[in-house]
């Protein structure tokens, strides 16, 4: 073998051994590789679990919710109350959609009784998740689903003798206004009352024929010493339909009175009095608010209306809900300039205007239409001032209208000794017409009672008229124990009133039911439920602290009912 080759052999050699070290070295390095990439997947798929499983136990930006074992169970079970707050209260924000506080923690269960709810709504079939759901109502409170109404409970309430009582026969002087006696045929032309035609009114030929009179005259001429209406009369649906759609011939401000209102003629001369919408249905007067600086509410005046006839007092005007058209029924038609001068347009291309008054007659409290669509009640005007006088009488309960003071009432133990004392309430009915309008007025929460009135020709035997109830049914998720103090503080009230009231409690007249189906009759009933379904319940949870409150007094007083229909049968 000679050097060269063994040179070259040892060369090959040691090349070999250096490429089997290189391999050696670059597959140890390629492993190394291989697995630092491995690790750091495996580091980065790990992260990316703990964020999954982070991001489903918990959403760390929202503000965490403790919920109470009993209050998650009353969440998704209809049959369980949540606990209350020291008020007695369910605590707010922990309503499921659709529940109201009535529901979950009232002295009833709705959806329990009607199966037509259930606490948690699901939509598409997919159940909501509980943080989802209280999130849900934190930002916004829905309206119960409006029940159907049932028509058969109002009628078979109205059919009840209760409400079919014979009142005492009716002497002329009863009657609030009567025309002249039958005249003989010849004479009956010059008895006629023609009007000139004006622009926009109808050419009317009224005489002794009750047939030629419009329906606004013939309520004129049914008010009697103790009602304001019949409720059996044929012509009290004539007036609400004129109420309703006839046509608008001249709109004019009404003064009186702190807030925007419109005295509103017909071709027949029948005028109402038109109080605009200002509040959405579900909207609460807000808590901090003072009763008297309160927003009046159209869909009260319409609800107070039903609600007194459901009571079988009579003693609101017909009122009911109408759409107008803001430019071609008050703007077009009214002649004051200085009401045309405050329409306006909104941002949003909504017709608005503030009117004249004492008090929310601004650009910032103006009433706007969708776009021109405005929502309004109609309550059929009372006779003209000339014709019937009325007396205004202060209320002894009256609120001190000042953020300070506290009213009379409210500071003396034994305030009703001295009312029972005073003219008129000394003698006759009129203590407990009183009593009467405290539980109509505890009933829908309505504070603002100042006033009441009466028709001077009636002297103080008469009953009395509820004017203004635009400040009630504010709030549903409140009861306002103060609004039965005349109840509470004189212990006294009128049979037939407790009587009804014992009825509406019953399943088969229920107050929220009978409500629901007498206000399905309003015509804005197609633009949404006069009064939703909070409302309803807060009536039969109120009607059962007035019972509650006469069965306290009866055990506390042996007068304590004023018997009013001796011969009543039942
Ligand atoms: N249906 C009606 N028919 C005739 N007059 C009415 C009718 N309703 C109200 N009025 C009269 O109009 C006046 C003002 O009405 P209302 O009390 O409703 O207005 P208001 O602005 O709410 O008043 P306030 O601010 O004093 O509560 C009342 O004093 C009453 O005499
Ligand atoms: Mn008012």
């Amino acid at each position: 073998m000679s050097r060269v080759s063994v040179h070259r052999d040892w060369g090959v050699i040691q090349s070999f051994h250096l490429a089997e070290k290189m391999m050696r070295w670059c597959v140890r390095r390629r492993a190394r590789a291989l697995c630092l990439v491995l690790a750091c997947l495996s580091v980065l798929l790990h992260l990316f679990l703990v964020l999954l499983t982070l991001s489903v136990y918990q959403t760390p930006s929202e503000p965490q919710v403790q919920l109470p074992s009993k209050t998650i169970r009353a969440l998704t079970d209809p049959t369980v109350t949540p606990p209350m707050d020291s008020h007695g209260k369910a605590p707010s924000g922990l309503r499921p959609p659709g529940v109201s506080i009535m529901d979950v923690g009232g002295d009833r269960n709705m959806a329990a009784r009607t199966g037509e709810e259930s606490s948690v709504p699901k939509q598409d079939g997919a159940v909501k998740t509980l943080s989802e759901t209280v999130k849900m109502e934190c930002v916004n409170t829905p309206d119960l689903q409006p029940l159907k109404p049932n028509l058969t409970k109002m009628e078979a309430l109205f059919k009840h003798p209760l409400y079919n009582v014979p009142g005492p026969p009716l002497q002329d002087d009863d009657w609030l206004l009567r025309m002249k006696p039958k005249v003989k045929e010849q004479e009956l032309e010059s008895h006629q009352w023609l009007s000139a035609s004006e622009e926009g009114y109808d050419a009317v030929h009224l005489n002794n024929d009750v047939d030629t009179h419009p329906p606004w005259l013939r309520f004129h001429m049914g008010i009697t010493r103790w009602q304001l209406y019949d409720p059996r009369d044929p012509n009290l649906h004539l007036l609400e339909d004129q109420l309703a759609s006839d046509k608008i011939v001249s709109a004019l401000q009404k003064t009186g009175g702190t807030q925007l209102k419109l005295v509103m003629s017909f071709p027949n001369y029948g005028q109402a009095l038109l109080k605009p919408m200002k509040q959405e249905r579900n909207e609460e007067t807000n808590y901090n608010l003072y009763y008297f600086s309160d927003f009046e509410r159209h869909n009260a005046e319409i609800a107070a209306y039903h609600l007194d006839r459901v009571l079988g007092f009579r003693r609101v005007p017909p009122a009911v809900g109408r759409l107008v058209d803001m430019i071609k029924e008050i703007k077009e038609t009214t002649t004051d300039g200085k009401l045309a001068k405050t329409f306006f347009n909104s941002a949003v291309g909504n017709t608005c205007f503030y009117g004249q008054c004492s008090y929310y007659c601004s650009t910032e409290h103006a009433v706007c239409g969708r776009p021109r669509a405005l929502e309004v009640s109609m309550a059929a005007m009372l006779p003209d001032l000339s014709l019937a006088p009325r007396r205004s009488w202060r209320s002894p309960w009256r609120r001190s209208y000042s953020r300070s003071k506290l009213a009379q009432w409210e500071k003396e133990k034994d305030y009703c000794d001295t009312v029972k004392k005073t003219p008129p309430y000394d003698e006759g009915t009129r203590l407990v017409d009183v009593i009467d309008m405290a539980i109509l007025d505890f009933l829908m929460s309505n504070l603002d009672r100042h006033h009441y009135e009466t028709f001077e020709k009636f002297g103080n035997d008469t009953f009395l008229i509820h004017l203004d109830n635009g400040r009630a049914f504010g709030r549903f998720s409140k009861d306002e124990p103060s609004i039965l103090a005349p109840l509470e503080q004189c212990c006294r009230v009128r049979r037939s009133t407790l009587m009804k009231l014992q009825l509406l409690a019953l399943p088969q007249h229920r107050l929220s039911d009978v409500m629901r189906a007498s206000l399905s009759k309003d015509p804005l009933t197609t633009v949404a439920p006069l009064l939703s379904e909070q409302h309803l319940a807060a009536l039969d949870r109120r009607l059962a602290r007035v019972l509650k409150a006469v069965a306290d007094c009866q055990e506390r007083y042996s007068n304590a009912i004023y018997n009013d229909i001796t011969d009543y049968p039942g």
